[in-house]
């Protein structure tokens, strides 16, 4: 079995992008929704980006953002991986001709075959809780919505923390985890113990 792939997300500060690089982190994502806490300007983010050292991958997250906007943030931001979270079509998702994740929200109900088959040039699903401002509220979802054998790269998410995400990578099995809150102090604010201890996790339900 490989190694479950690590994202950081919603990175705002230097300081703890070296510190997700340090600990082994495979991306970090960049939130590029003014609403959220996490936002961080162009400028800001270019800066961030640059200290990535090879192999390391920046993720640019967009919810329902407007066409012109995201292809300024990608003038300007080495961004190799685009992170859509809102109700963005396959087609908004594509324009880009940028490689993309889609986020499914999910709540009881959902069919997450269905949801995956609408978006077919994705790389790959991230599931996220379905919660109030589309993301990054340290909410865990019932992981038994996730289809078992699930046939594209999952990307597990949503109130992930160092103390949870062994259980999760053993029960659900994912290509990858993304967090957030999990191993913030405050909102957009990392701390290097959680993520170093988020990723012990990991690595320690890797086997
Ligand atoms: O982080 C935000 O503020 C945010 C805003 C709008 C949409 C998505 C957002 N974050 C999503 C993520 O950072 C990841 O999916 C994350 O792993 C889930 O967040 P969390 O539950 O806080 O770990």
């Amino acid at each position: 079995m490989s190694r479950t792939r690590i994202k950081i997300c919603g990175l705002t500060r230097p300081e703890d992008v070296l510190a997700a690089v340090d600990a082994g982190a495979d991306a970090v994502g960049f939130v590029f929704y003014p609403p959220s806490p996490r936002h961080v300007a162009v400028d800001q983010a270019a800066a961030l980006a640059a200290l990535l050292p090879p192999f390391v991958t920046a993720v640019g997250l967009f919810v329902n953002a407007d066409e012109a906007w995201v292809r300024g943030v990608l003038d300007a931001v080495p961004l190799q991986l685009l992170q859509f979270h809102g109700e963005e079509g396959e087609a908004e998702c594509a324009r880009y001709g940028r490689p993309w994740i889609k986020a499914a929200r999910m709540r009881p109900g959902i069919d997450l075959i269905e949801f995956s088959a609408s978006h077919p040039g994705a790389r790959g699903i991230l599931v996220d809780a379905f919660v109030d401002g589309y993301g990054g509220a340290g909410e865990v979802f019932d992981w038994a919505l996730i289809p078992r054998g699930f046939a594209r790269p999952l990307v597990l998410s949503g109130g992930l923390t160092p103390d949870n995400v062994g259980e999760a990578v053993r029960r659900v099995r994912p290509w990858a985890v993304d967090v957030s809150s999990g191993v913030e102090s405050a909102k957009g604010i990392k701390d290097a113990r959680l993520i170093t201890a988020f990723i012990a996790g990991v690595r320690n339900a890797d086997g």
